[in-house]
């Protein structure tokens, strides 16, 4: 498919080189096939969005990072608690506006560190100075900078352009419209090259369009620094170049770009600017990529002839360790250091050796290594905030994904089929039961499946709501797009009542065909009871995903949990031993649910018709006889009224989801990872 034309109104900003220039931006036009698109950014919002990205130099300067790692992970018989490890050990450098710099060494060597550490992520045991043009890193930067993970992590059922509109609407500033945050979702579409896939679902898109995708996301904020873990990753080598070729396109327009990379073909190699080629967490090579064969030669390390570079290098520094001590030590004492100049090839200290020719000077840590191309001031004003959005309309965007995702992940077909299949099995199952002595267990039995059935249901779902969300989410606050709390809120309003739904279809077909109470006020209150039980047996469910990240544990203690409260509910074991009664019950929530439906079920001066006497004492020697509902509950043993029943659920329901929200909150990723 053709790429998008693009028409130019006015004067553009790709080649203006201050933002006095900068702010003379008219506007651009995406065209799609001789059409003219239907949202047009406006000149006010192209002014807004080009002023996003001043142009930005990383220095970063004896940079290290030193974790705690327990000791048994290591050495098994290790009698320590914890063992430190150096994953970067004195790494400098300094990135330019309008440079691709490539991050390349063997698995392990701290590729990835070095990327978060610059970006501002885990920053736990680092030490050394990072610099973004004159100032040092802070989190108010975090909107100038854009990471695009490894994985590309979406909700995946969400279109390419849901997932861009959505970003786009959450994370472009507030002063910018509705249209033009559109417009500018079109403008990614068009600049990465997946209008093909627009509309269809990321679950189905290829591996380099989810790639882009992954890109586009972060573009939408036209970001100054993009830095990129492996992007090339799993794409074929086509792919490959053409994201490449994206990432050349950027720096054009005067972004600092870091990627790491593994094994880049001989094209991509000599695509990059600078070359940062790290071993064990220290550098030994800086400088461009077509220099390093011959930085490695007067070590006496040739490449043979014919040879991809990449690989070359690749399979020097993958070699036995001696090797990689010499490069290390060699590149000890070949480095240069900066004069106090801002630094360039051209300004380094007169190389004294033929290696040192090769490399590119290291920053010297002063301030006069430190430039300001655009001279702004990175961290926002009080003014600028910061969020982009203020809570509401943040938590109104996310009520309005939760919503679409949760009603494409419940309302489906096959959900539905279920519910009503079972609906109408257990309607069979009760099927019109008649008021006498002989239903009361019956009654009593169907109260409880309907207690127990969605409650498990929509608990199995809460639990597994967040281990997979919560990857998402975490990757999305990362960059600073919204509040935890604005999250939280939107999904359990978003969710709540779509979860409803079944169960309540559920209800009104079996309810009436096992003929529980015919009083329709009845059936409101059991209607109630059981979405309330429902919500709550989800709150729990969320508190046990988002405080046990493992699946597995997750699993098995909302197992444990589960059948023990049924077990002490009060249906199966009416007499406990005592001191399991004294508390036990009143933690379960299905007694509560339970006891508060059977009181609503037998409520009023219902007749029923005596059998036997085994259950009704005034039946016995008594089988023509009748007795009253009311009379019923004597023989069940009931704990509470119906409105402390509710009442207690409901404070259920607020407990469980405060501590979700707090497990959310401080439970952190326990690797220590990014
Ligand atoms: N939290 C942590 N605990 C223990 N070890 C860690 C932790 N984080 C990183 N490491 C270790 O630090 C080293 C560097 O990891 P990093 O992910 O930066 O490597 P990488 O070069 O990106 O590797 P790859 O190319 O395989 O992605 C690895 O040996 C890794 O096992």
């Amino acid at each position: 498919m053709p790429s998008a034309q693009v028409a130019v109104i006015g004067e553009t900003t790709a080649d203006a080189k201050s933002p006095s220039q900068r702010s003379e931006k008219q506007y651009v036009i995406q065209m799609r096939d001789g059409d003219t698109l239907e949202v047009q950014m406006s000149v006010d919002g192209a002014q807004i969005i080009s002023s996003l990205s001043p142009r930005i130099t990383v220095t970063f300067h004896k940079v290290s990072k030193v974790i705690d790692v327990p000791a048994k992970m290591i050495d098994p018989t290790s009698k320590e608690r914890f063992i430190q490890r150096t994953l970067l050990d004195q790494v400098s450098g300094q990135i330019h506006p309008g440079q691709v710099v490539a991050l390349m060494g063997p698995s392990g060597c701290g590729k990835t560190t070095l990327l978060n550490t610059l970006a501002g992520r885990a920053l736990s045991g680092v030490t050394g100075d990072i610099w973004f043009n004159n100032q040092r890193y802070d989190k108010a930067m975090k909107r100038k900078l854009a990471y695009v993970l490894q994985q590309d992590l979406f909700f995946e059922m969400l279109t390419v352009k849901q997932q861009l509109t959505y970003t786009a609407l959450l994370r472009l500033p507030n002063n910018l419209s509705k249209q033009d945050k559109l417009a500018q979702v079109e403008q990614i579409i068009d600049q990465l090259r997946i209008r093909k896939c627009a509309n269809t679902p990321i679950l189905l898109i290829s591996g380099g369009e989810k790639k882009r995708v992954n890109i586009g996301t972060e573009l939408l904020t036209n970001p100054s620094v993009i830095f990129l873990d492996e992007p090339t990753s799993g794409l074929d080598s086509t792919s490959a170049v053409a994201l490449v070729e994206v990432l050349r396109e950027l720096a054009t327009q005067g972004k600092t770009i870091i990627t790491s990379i593994h094994q880049p073909s001989s094209q991509i190699f000599q695509s990059f600017d600078q070359l940062i080629l790290l071993a064990d967490g220290k550098t030994i090579y800086m400088g461009k990529p077509s220099n390093a064969l011959a930085y490695f030669a007067t070590m006496g390390h040739h490449s043979p002839a014919q040879y991809n570079p990449a690989d070359y290098v690749m399979d020097l520094v993958n070699q036995d360790m001696n090797i990689r001590e010499e490069l290390k030590q060699a590149y000890l004492q070949n480095r240069i250091v900066s004069n106090g100049k801002a630094i360039s090839s051209q300004s380094q200290q007169q190389p004294s050796s033929v290696a040192q020719q090769y490399l590119f000077p290291e920053p010297s840590g002063n301030e006069a290594d430190l430039t300001n191309p655009d001279n702004v001031n990175l961290i926002p004003t009080k003014k600028e905030g910061k969020w982009p959005l203020s809570f509401l309309p943040q938590m109104l965007i996310l009520c309005s994904r939760s919503f679409r995702l949760t009603g494409m992940s419940q309302l489906t077909l096959l959900n539905a089929i279920q519910a009503l299949g079972l609906a109408v099995v257990s309607g069979l199952c009760w099927l019109r039961m008649d008021f006498s002595e002989d239903t009361l267990s019956d009654r009593s039995s169907y109260i409880f499946f309907l207690m127990t059935f969605w409650p498990l249901q929509t608990l199995m779902g809460g639990l597994l709501s967040f281990p997979f969300e919560r990857a998402v989410i975490e990757k999305e606050r990362a960059s600073g797009s919204f509040r935890l709390s604005a999250y939280f809120i939107a999904k359990s309003l978003a969710e709540g009542p779509l979860k409803l739904i079944l169960p309540t279809c559920f209800l009104i077909i079996s309810y009436w065909m096992a003929n529980i109470n015919p009083n329709f006020g009845i059936f409101l209150a059991i209607l109630v009871f059981q979405l309330v039980a429902i919500l709550v047996a989800e709150s729990l469910g969320l508190l046990l995903g988002a405080a046990l990240k493992n699946l597995q544990h997750a699993i098995t203690a909302a197992t444990v949990i589960l059948l023990s409260l049924m077990l002490v509910g009060g249906f199966f074991v009416k007499h406990l031993p005592h001191w399991l009664g004294v508390w036990g019950k009143w933690l379960s929530f299905f007694k509560y649910s339970y006891d508060a439906c059977l009181q609503l079920q037998f409520k009023g001066d219902r007749v029923y018709s005596c059998v036997d006497g085994s259950i009704i004492a005034s039946c016995r020697n008594n089988a023509n006889g009748t007795f009253y509902s009311k009379d019923v509950l004597q023989y069940f043993d009931i704990g509470i009224d119906i409105g402390w029943n509710f009442l207690v659920l409901i404070g259920m329901f607020i407990v469980f989801r405060i501590l979700a929200y707090m497990a959310l909150r401080f439970i952190k990723n326990h690797t220590g990872r990014a």
